[in-house]
This record gives C-alpha cells, structure tokens and sequence, in this order.
C-alpha cells in the first residue's frame, strides 16, 4: 500500500495567518539589467539559456547543474554568442546554494527535477532574489505553503513558468474571453495528454531518469499545469474566482509495464518497477463561483497530443487539439446572417478568429517568438515578458499563488483517487485576496 505524504493532512485546515505581505500584484524595483542565474541545464533548461543569450536587458551570471556534460554544453553555448563567460558551479546536489550566495544575481531560473523546484525555489527568495521555476511549483501541500510564506516574508516574486498561457491560441481565447465572445463562461476542460513512454529509456540522465519513478510513486495528476494554466487565466482563478475543491479518478495504471515488457530484456530495471500510476487520470474541480473544470493527465497511452484547451460558456465553445469554435451569436453573422450561423457545426478555419482577436501581445512579439522557437513561440515569449516586467516595474502575469493552485491538483488528486474520490477542498493559498485581485490585464509589448 501507499502511505499518503503527510502534507495532505493538512489540507482541510483553516486558512494560515500571513507570515508577511500578500504578493499579490507584486511591483518590485525597476531592474535596468536582469542578471541571471540558472539551475538545472538539462532539456528544458538549455532551452532557456538559449533564449536569454537572445534577450536584451540580460546577462547571464552563473549556471549550475550536477551534470558536468550539459552543464560545458550551456557555457559553451553562451560563449560562442560573444557573451561574458558565466561562471559554473557544480559537484554536489547542494552546489546551487553557492551560487545563490552571490550579489550580482537578480532573478533564478529552475529548471530541475520536480522534487527540487520547492526547496530551490525558496533558497532563492531566502537570498534576496527572485525565483522562476519550472512546473510544477512544488510536491506537497505543505511544500505550496513554504513557497507562498517564503514569498510574503521576502517580497520577492515567486513565478511558475507555465509557457502554455503565451501561445498564440491560449492568448487569444484569453482575449476573446475578455471580450465577451462567449458569454459567461461555464465550463472548461484541460489535459496533458502526451505519449511519453519513450523516456523510460532514458536510463541515467535527462528527464526520463527522474520522471519515471513519479510513475510508480503517485496515482494521480502527475502534471496538471500545462491544460489548466490557461483555463484558469480564461476564469480569473484567484483573481476574482478560485478552486473550491476536486474529485478525481484513475483508469488502471498497465501502460508502462506494458511497454517495459515489450521494450526491455525481463531482467532490466524498467521491468522491476511496480507502476501504479494510473494511465488515465481525470478529475474534476468546482469553483467557488460554480463553474466546472475537467482536467486529465495521460503519459502513457498511445493517442494524439491535446491540451484541450476548451472553454464553454452560455454564448458557445472554443476547443483546441484541433482549433475550433462553435457560437450562437457570431461576430462574423450579424442580423439577418445571424441564423445562417450554427453551433451545431464547428469552425475550424481559424484565420479569421486570428484576424480579429490574436491577443496584442502576439500582434506585436508573434513573429519573433516564432523565430526563436520553442512550442511554437509561447517559450520566448514568456521569458521575454518576464523580463520586461522585471525591466519596467510591472507585476507579473503569474503570481506565487497561482503555481500554487495549480500545481496543488498534483496532491489533491491523488488524496481523492486513494479514497474513492470523495471530493478534496484546496487550500486557499491567497488567504482571502482571490475576491479583490484584479483579473489579468490584455497587455501589449
Ligand atoms: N514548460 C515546459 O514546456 C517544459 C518542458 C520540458 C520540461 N519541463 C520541466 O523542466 C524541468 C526539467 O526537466 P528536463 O526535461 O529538463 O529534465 P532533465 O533531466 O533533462 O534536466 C534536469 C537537470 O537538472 C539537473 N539537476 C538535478 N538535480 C540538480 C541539483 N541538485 N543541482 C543542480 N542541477 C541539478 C540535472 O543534472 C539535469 O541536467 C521539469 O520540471 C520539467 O517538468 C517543462
């Protein structure tokens, strides 16, 4: 049997009392350079230095990874654009805390394995800078609350960099939203569904190394962020609305043995883990205004990529994974047109809805983020905006809380699948500040 973490137990308990200031619409000091340290090189964070060599208002400081190979391959990398040297720090699963040490470095990017974005992260704030990490935010509830106290104590930021808000198609149905071209909203649904049973394979480093064992630790939502991102953005999650509680439920877990069977000698290490996952997890969270979210995780069957990216509300839909959208009253048919247009029928030719409604953060930067890549753009573009907000005195568009609501659904889901899905109630990490926190401003660059 597997024991519950601890922390769980904790959720049902009355709000904490502030051990600071509420970050929320945290405005730190105008940085006119943001010096930057990175922990964690592999996949993802390779990634980023790539995109910070092509930033400006930028220096890279200091790189530290455990991984001496991808840790050379990222200072090489910045050399070879002419850039100062960044000093390396490495030789031990504690070395980052050198780095954190130094005074010339204003904001840290996490990009480890999930089980250290916690206790990075709070290093971070501890030493006076600010923290981005990668998803999700932390492990535990107890984690969640460390990172939003450590937060409030420092004043620093504390942002889950979930990427997925900066695509084009969640920008602009946030947009949309806005506007008003759904009505009021009801109903959203939001998945990770991406075939990753390849990275069994990956035996002794990248993220396959580390993951795997999630697997057969945690029968739940191992990665809820990406989906539900973007949806909670569409409904003013913490900004006017919030989490209220969940239910979840897993299919069996029999995808990874599965594969492991048929990909590896019966003798192999992938052969004698004991995957309890389940391959399909869905749950299901109700907000406090009443409206419904469905979000599913599933690594492990073989299916196409989606996200879902589905938002329903009382003037109609949009899905992703493929675009469409379905009105009732269109801004395309008005008057007498207006019958002509079906809900019953779905749009999937997007290039008007682009025309008329891409967020003006897209018109603007879209071209660039595309031409430095990453999933399509939303990768640059959401370090690009991190850093102009850190340029310009402005707060962020993703607060500590928010990474914290999010990524919770990691714990809660799998306290309700362990305990037949009775609904689990999330903690209410702003304390009171989700009723008075002004929703997302539609900002252009
Ligand atoms: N947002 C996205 O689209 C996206 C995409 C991929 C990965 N990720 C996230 O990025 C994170 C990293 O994933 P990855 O695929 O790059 O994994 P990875 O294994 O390739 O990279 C992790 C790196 O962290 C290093 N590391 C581990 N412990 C360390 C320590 N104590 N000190 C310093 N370095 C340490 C490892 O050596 C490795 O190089 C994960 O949280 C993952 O979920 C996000």
């Amino acid at each position: 049997g597997l024991a519950l973490p601890t922390s769980a137990k904790t959720v049902k308990m009355p709000p904490k009392p502030h051990l600071g200031k509420s970050v929320m619409g945290l405005v730190s000091p105008k940085l006119d350079i943001v010096r930057v340290g990175f922990i964690g090189v592999g996949q993802r964070g390779y990634g980023h230095v790539k995109h910070f060599c092509h930033l400006d208002g930028v220096e890279i400081k200091a790189i530290c990874d455990t991984h001496q190979t991808v840790l050379d391959r990222a200072i090489e990398f910045v050399v070879e654009q002419d850039l100062p040297k960044p000093t390396a720090y490495t030789g031990s699963e504690h070395a980052y805390q050198e780095m954190l040490k130094r005074d010339d470095i204003d904001i840290v990017i996490i990009s480890t394995p999930w089980e250290w974005h916690a206790p990075m992260g709070i290093d971070t704030m501890e030493n006076g800078k600010h923290a981005f990490v990668e998803v999700p935010l932390a492990m535990s509830v107890e984690e969640c609350w460390q990172i939003v106290d450590t937060a409030e104590r420092t004043q620093k930021n504390c942002m889950m960099m979930e990427n997925v808000n900066y695509g084009r198609d969640e920008l602009m149905v946030l947009n949309m939203v806005r506007q008003g071209v759904f009505g009021d909203l009801l109903h959203g649904e939001a998945a990770y569904i991406h075939e990753l049973r390849w990275q069994m394979k990956e035996l002794d480093h990248k993220t396959g190394s580390w993951r795997t064992h999630w697997h057969t630790k945690r029968n739940g939502n191992l990665y809820p962020t990406h989906g539900l991102g973007p949806v909670s953005q569409y409904m003013n999650i913490n900004r006017g609305d919030r989490f209220d509680y969940l239910t979840s439920m897993s299919s069996p877990a029999l995808g990874r043995a599965l594969y492991a069977q048929r990909e590896f000698p019966a003798d192999h290490e992938r052969n004698q883990l004991e995957f309890v996952n389940g391959d399909m997890n869905t749950s299901l969270i109700k907000t406090v205004k009443g409206r419904t979210i469905m979000v599913q995780h599933d690594t492990t069957t073989p299916r196409p990529y989606s996200r879902h990216n589905l938002i329903q509300g009382t003037n109609g839909v949009f899905a992703g994974f493929p675009n469409r959208i379905a009105l009732e009253q269109s801004p395309f048919n008005q008057g007498e047109q207006a019958s002509a247009e079906s809900f019953h029928r779905w749009d999937m030719d997007m290039t008007r809805w682009y025309d008329k409604y891409d967020h003006p953060l897209w018109q603007q930067m879209g071209q660039e983020a595309e031409r430095n890549g990453g999933h399509g753009g939303m990768d640059f573009l959401m370090l690009w905006r991190m850093v102009y907000c850190l340029r310009n005195g402005e707060a962020l568009d993703q607060d500590v809380y928010d990474g914290a609501a999010w990524s919770v659904v990691n714990i809660l889901s799998e306290e309700s699948v362990n305990n037949r899905s009775n609904s689990v109630t999330f903690p209410d990490f702003t304390r009171g500040a989700w009723k008075t926190g002004k929703p997302l401003g539609i900002v252009g660059a």
